[in-house]
């Protein structure tokens, strides 16, 4: 079953076009990865998705429904690209990932313990239960990036979308990161990612898709690890020359990959 379906997209803000033309298609149980340079469209493409910025043109379809007449969002987990540093939020990391749950039971049914389950549960996979009563201001960013994916897994989605899910975080998180993320892969869950790099993710990955300037530049396997490229032997020629065009070659010096 396609459970992303994009067709001719086109998206644009203020009149100016951002997206021209960009289709794809992500099937159930799928691990997708949108690659791209700083300001290429990644995040316009995902939000645009998801229903947060409205298309100019084509089509959008979610679990074969078009997405204009799709209700059933409970089913789209969506963590976006972070809490925002010194937001001053004052909720509990478990009020955090218990607002994950709202779409499943409706604003105005109290929490059951089906809810406080998936709660834990949620909290669990990404190792921070016992920061559950914690304030998520009081928690490194890394964490607060792991707040994020359990407050999107304790709505039991069927479709993950994230939004540079490990930008700027620390290794032990984007290790537990990846880790939960492979655990909700393996239980059948489709994943849509964008990145800047893949790190620890890279293994769970089906498939890239490279942005560049609005347009698909190239689609296939992940670009290959860093240490591949930095073999002195290596020339540069290889088949990944769009991804080296769209800046995001993982070997490219890291005054090139400044986060987004
Ligand atoms: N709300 C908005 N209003 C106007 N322009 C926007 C808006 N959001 C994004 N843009 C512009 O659209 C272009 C694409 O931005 P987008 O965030 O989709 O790129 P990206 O590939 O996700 O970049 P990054 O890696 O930096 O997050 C950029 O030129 C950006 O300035």
């Amino acid at each position: 079953m396609t459970v992303v379906d994009v067709r001719h997209l086109a998206v644009g803000y203020d009149g100016r076009e951002i997206l021209h033309d960009v289709s794809l298609a992500v099937s159930g149980g799928e691990v997708v990865a949108i690659l791209g340079a700083n300001g290429s469209g990644k995040s316009t493409l995902i939000r645009t998705i998801l229903g947060l910025v409205p298309a100019a043109r084509g089509d959008i379809d979610l679990f074969g429904t078009a997405q204009r007449k799709f209700r059933d969002w409970a089913r789209v987990g969506y963590v976006p690209q972070r809490l925002g540093a010194g937001s001053g939020v004052p909720a509990t990391v478990g009020e955090v990932v218990a607002s994950g749950r709202l779409a499943r039971r409706g604003i105005f049914r109290p929490a059951g313990t089906a809810d406080r389950a998936a709660v834990t549960a949620a909290l669990e996979d990404v190792g921070l239960l016992d920061r559950i009563a914690d304030p998520v201001s009081t928690l490194s960013g890394g964490q607060q990036q792991r707040t994020l994916i359990a407050r999107a897994l304790a709505g039991k989605p069927d479709l993950l979308v994230l939004d540079e899910p490990t930008a700027g975080v620390d290794a032990a998180s984007q290790e537990a990161f990846a880790a939960a993320l492979g655990r909700f892969a393996a239980r059948g869950g489709t994943i849509l990612l964008v990145a800047h790099e893949l790190g620890p993710l890279r293994p769970l990955i089906d498939r890239a898709v490279v942005v560049h300037e609005g347009r698909i530049a190239h689609e296939g396997v992940p670009p290959e690890p860093a240490g591949h490229h930095a073999d002195p032997g290596h020339d540069h020629v290889h088949p990944h020359a769009a991804l080296e065009k769209a800046g995001i070659c993982e070997w490219a010096p890291a005054d090139r990959m400044t986060a987004g």
